[in-house]
């Protein structure tokens, strides 16, 4: 579904994304990890049209360089952030549905966002100003307008970032759905490593922007450079 060929990004000197190739295929969960700043998220821009970049994306055959981002998204292709983004002058219900414009109809549907609202439980806070809601309730509606573009592939950007326990098992449920009952491919960037174990069937670590492992996800994190590189021996030792 999403083929990713020797992509390179560099800002300046930098070198964030290095010849770095992967597949992700139709209704897989595949996760992205690796250590601050080793270009998980500009993965996610580059996919995005967010920047331009070296390399080749393929997104069901079709080439998405040069792409604008409201057309990758009609394209079906549709993203989180890890700090949730909301609209603080809309209600929950309208923010969801902002993602309706940019979906492959590119029209408000209120039967797609009363759908959203109850796969995702918040019928209670559909009249709430968005930026009102808590962590959990601000990620969902989040997660609610990038479904609201009715996607095929949905990339996850640390989704667990500030959660507690009950709220990391409500959103591994919730992501585990989105993909079972809407079908939607998934990208998942996490740090948490029992979430990417449980729930991904392939995982990619990179570090400096080059890979490091890629595979099974229980081999991949006993990977001895993955330790060296990432984990550390105390993850090793621990788990
Ligand atoms: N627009 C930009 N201009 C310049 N440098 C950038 C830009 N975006 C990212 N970088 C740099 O590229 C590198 C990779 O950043 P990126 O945000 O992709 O890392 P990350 O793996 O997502 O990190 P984290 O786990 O902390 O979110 C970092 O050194 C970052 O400072």
């Amino acid at each position: 579904m999403l083929r990713v060929s020797h992509l390179t990004k560099k800002f300046g000197e930098l070198v964030a994304v290095n010849d770095l190739s992967f597949h992700v295929a139709e209704g897989q969960i595949y996760g992205i990890a690796g250590p601050n700043g080793a270009g998980k998220s500009t993965i996610y821009n580059l996919i995005t049209g967010y920047h331009d970049f070296e390399g080749e994306i393929l997104f069901d055959g079709t080439p998405i360089a040069g792409m604008a981002p409201h057309k990758i998204a009609q394209l079906g292709i549709s993203r989180t952030f890890q700090v949730p983004e909301t609209f603080p002058s809309l209600t929950a219900a309208q923010s969801i549905g902002v993602g309706c414009h940019f979906g492959d109809s590119e029209a408000y549907d209120q039967a797609r966002v009363d759908e959203i609202i109850a796969f995702l439980d918040l019928a209670q806070d559909r009249d709430c100003m968005a930026d009102e809601l808590n962590l959990l309730g601000k990620k969902k509606v989040m997660i609610g307008a990038a479904l609201a573009t009715r996607p095929k592939i949905l990339l996850l950007d640390e989704p667990m970032a500030g959660s507690n326990a009950h709220e990391i098992r409500d959103l591994m449920e919730l992501i585990k759905r989105i993909n079972q009952e809407m079908g939607v491919t998934i990208i998942i960037i996490e740090h948490f490593m029992k979430v990417l174990t449980e729930l991904t069937q392939k995982l990619l670590i990179i570090d400096a922007g080059a890979r490091i492992a890629e595979g099974d996800p229980e081999e991949v994190i006993r990977d001895p450079h993955v330790i060296e590189c990432y984990l550390g021996e105390e993850y090793a030792d621990n788990s």
